[in-house]
């Protein structure tokens, strides 16, 4: 096998670099709404994949796939297909909860001009994958850290994202051709945006808070409900 190894320096980053990470991950958010319609050059679409291809992966085992949907005719088909189980999931709440639920915009299909169906194939790599002998979801896991590598690469561009899961499993892979052996990780929408909004959108419109950090956090061995 060639030798292609050296360490290299691990320097701590500058403060300007440090705070740039900082940023990116502070002030990503979940886009719905605020798309530009503003077409993504390739080339910038392009970094945008190579940094999720740079995420970690079980056994180095690469199992993503990235479909780019750009027509509206297909963005449309994939909104439909939203549509419908989102009709569902509004039905699942009841009350006030309902009329709040109805009243968020959960997607951004049709108003991003980038949609991303991100993908796991569950076989790349053969039967015996180092890390994923006793664990076979960590394929699936991968995929979510190459989708967050992308989430944040995104941030840093002007791009907003969002991640929409309001789907039947069996809808998109039809609209989409997947078959069975490949997992459905992540449908994305992606576009720039001029604003964002500084906090959740679900916590801004009262669906949900943030957690304090401090209830989440355990020394040595679990201290929550059992
Ligand atoms: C796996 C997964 C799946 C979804 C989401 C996220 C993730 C990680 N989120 C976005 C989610 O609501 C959002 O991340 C949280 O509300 C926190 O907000 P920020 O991402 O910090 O803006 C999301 N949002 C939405 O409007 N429709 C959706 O279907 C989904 N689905």
């Amino acid at each position: 096998m060639p030798e292609i190894c050296a360490l290299t320096q691990a320097t701590p980053f500058s403060d300007a670099e440090r705070d740039a990470v900082y940023k990116a991950i502070h002030t990503r958010r979940d886009v719905r709404d605020q798309f530009l319609p503003d077409a993504i050059p390739d080339e910038v679409l392009n970094k945008l994949l190579n940094a999720a291809h740079h995420a970690p992966s079980v056994g180095f085992m690469q199992p993503w796939n990235f479909i780019i949907l750009r027509a509206q005719e297909d963005r449309d088909r994939i909104w439909q297909a939203f549509s419908r189980a989102n009709e569902e999931a509004a039905e699942m709440f009841s009350g006030d909860r309902q009329a709040t639920y109805r009243s968020l915009k959960l997607e951004g299909i049709r108003k991003a001009p980038v949609n991303i169906c991100v993908t796991c194939d569950r076989t790349r790599g053969g039967e015996v994958v180092l890390g994923r002998t006793h664990n076979r979801d960590m394929d699936l896991y991968s995929t979510v850290c190459a989708i967050q590598n992308l989430w944040l690469a995104a941030r840093a561009e002007g791009i907003g994202m969002g991640w929409v899961s309001i789907f039947h499993d069996a809808d998109l892979r039809t609209l989409l051709n997947i078959p069975k052996r490949i997992a459905i990780v992540g449908y994305l929408c992606l576009g720039y945006v001029d604003e964002l909004y500084e906090q959740p959108e679900l916590e801004v419109k009262g669906w949900a808070r943030r957690t304090p950090l401090e209830d989440l956090i355990f020394e040595g061995k679990w201290q929550g409900e059992p």
